[in-house]
């Protein structure tokens, strides 16, 4: 069933319309095991809709994702293949950070330590016993991740993981990718955040409603990265509206 054993993700010619409008159109990219591929555009370039189709949350209108092969639906044990911290975040607002982990981790069949070490490693130990839904968007975000990695995935698909982020959460980030990755780790991440993926990405995938570039990223400094970037699709997005609305622009 899998095209080839090196293969992590692909996104097979995928479309998908919501209404008249054309999110993303015909993409086909694919990330190899222990690859970081940075998922770059304008806003509404169709990148949040790229990774919810991974997960299963968006039907392609279109074409078909597979995670090592096969459907989310197909693995025996989604969690433990591929960690997801996408927009809504899929974290409970009612329970406890420490209830909301521990109920995970029995869904994964990973022990409660798991939970303890996930915390301490994304610096939020201390938060365990407060309400998922009031903690600060920065809180959500690195217990989102302690969650995604609670069973230590091959694979991780993060949708802007630093946005909300303080400093010393994206260096611990940063610093978490390039450990993982050393040992293995598949990762495709999504950000606006150029500077950022010139240190953590072996390649790029530029969408704007279809795949502008996918390639390594050819710049070593933030600057150079937006004047390329910027060259290649300016900063508006792309979408295909109904033929009777582009005719009237
Ligand atoms: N449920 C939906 N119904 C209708 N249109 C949608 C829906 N979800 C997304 N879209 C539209 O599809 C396009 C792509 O949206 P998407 O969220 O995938 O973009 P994005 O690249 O993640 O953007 P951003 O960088 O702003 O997060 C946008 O024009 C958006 O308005």
């Amino acid at each position: 069933m899998s095209r080839a054993t090196s293969e992590a993700l692909r996104f097979d010619a995928v479309t998908k319309r919501y209404g008249a409008l054309t999110a993303v159109d015909d993409i086909s990219f694919t990330v190899e095991q222990g690859e970081t591929v940075g998922l770059v555009g304008p806003n509404g370039a169709g990148k949040s809709t790229l990774l919810k189709s991974l997960i299963g949350a968006i039907r392609p209108t279109s074409g078909a994702v597979r995670i090592r092969g096969s459907r989310i639906t197909e693995l025996p044990a989604p969690g433990r293949t591929v960690g997801f911290v996408l927009d809504p975040d899929g974290l409970t607002p009612g329970l406890s950070v420490l209830t909301a982990l521990r109920l995970e981790a029995r869904a994964l069949g990973v022990d409660r330590v798991a939970v303890d070490r996930a915390l301490e490693r994304h610096g939020v130990a201390d938060l365990g016993r407060r309400r998922v839904g009031n903690l600060s968007t920065g809180q959500r975000r690195r217990v989102a991740l302690a969650a995604a990695t609670l069973a230590s995935p091959g694979i991780l698909v993060l949708d802007e993981p630093t946005n909300g982020l303080d400093i010393e959460a994206v260096i611990d980030l940063r610093t978490h990718l390039v450990a993982r990755r050393a040992e293995g780790l598949t990762t495709l991440v999504s950000s606006h955040d150029l500077g950022e993926l010139t240190r953590l990405v072996d390649r790029v995938v530029v969408v704007n409603r279809t795949v502008r570039y996918d390639g390594v990223l050819p710049a070593s400094s933030a600057e150079e990265a937006e004047a390329w970037y910027l060259t290649l699709v300016g900063g508006v997005a792309d979408p295909v509206a109904h033929p009777s609305e582009r005719s009237a622009s």
